[in-house]
């Protein structure tokens, strides 16, 4: 099974359902329409849930708008400055929905 990683500071908004995409670079969104993957904890490899994608799709950080950041569970400024801070300068993110399983 293909694994992602999230920061810990993400897990609780991923298992209560409240954050329903992530925004990665290219070479973090090799995923495709129903891959079944193992999502574990950035810090300490920790397993703590398995997800479905149900889509992968192109975004520039230039069109990041509300629909995202809902989906993040952040305010629109947030998530800007929480994506700005994990790829600064990148403009070319994918974003990839997914649902717990
Ligand atoms: C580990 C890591 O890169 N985590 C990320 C990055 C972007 N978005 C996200 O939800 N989690």
């Amino acid at each position: 099974m293909k694994n992602i990683t999230f920061y810990s500071r993400f897990e609780t908004d991923i298992l209560a359902g409240c954050k329903t995409i992530t925004l990665r670079e290219a070479s973090d969104a090799q995923f495709v329409a129903g891959d079944r993957i193992r999502v574990s904890r950035y810090e300490d490899d920790v397993f703590f849930c398995n997800i479905e994608v149900i889509a992968v799709t192109p975004v520039q950080f230039a069109e990041l708008n509300q629909y995202h950041a809902v989906q993040e569970n952040m305010m629109l400024d947030e998530l800007k400055q929480v994506i700005s801070e994990i790829y600064p300068g990148l403009n070319e993110l994918f974003m990839i929905e997914f649902r717990l399983i």
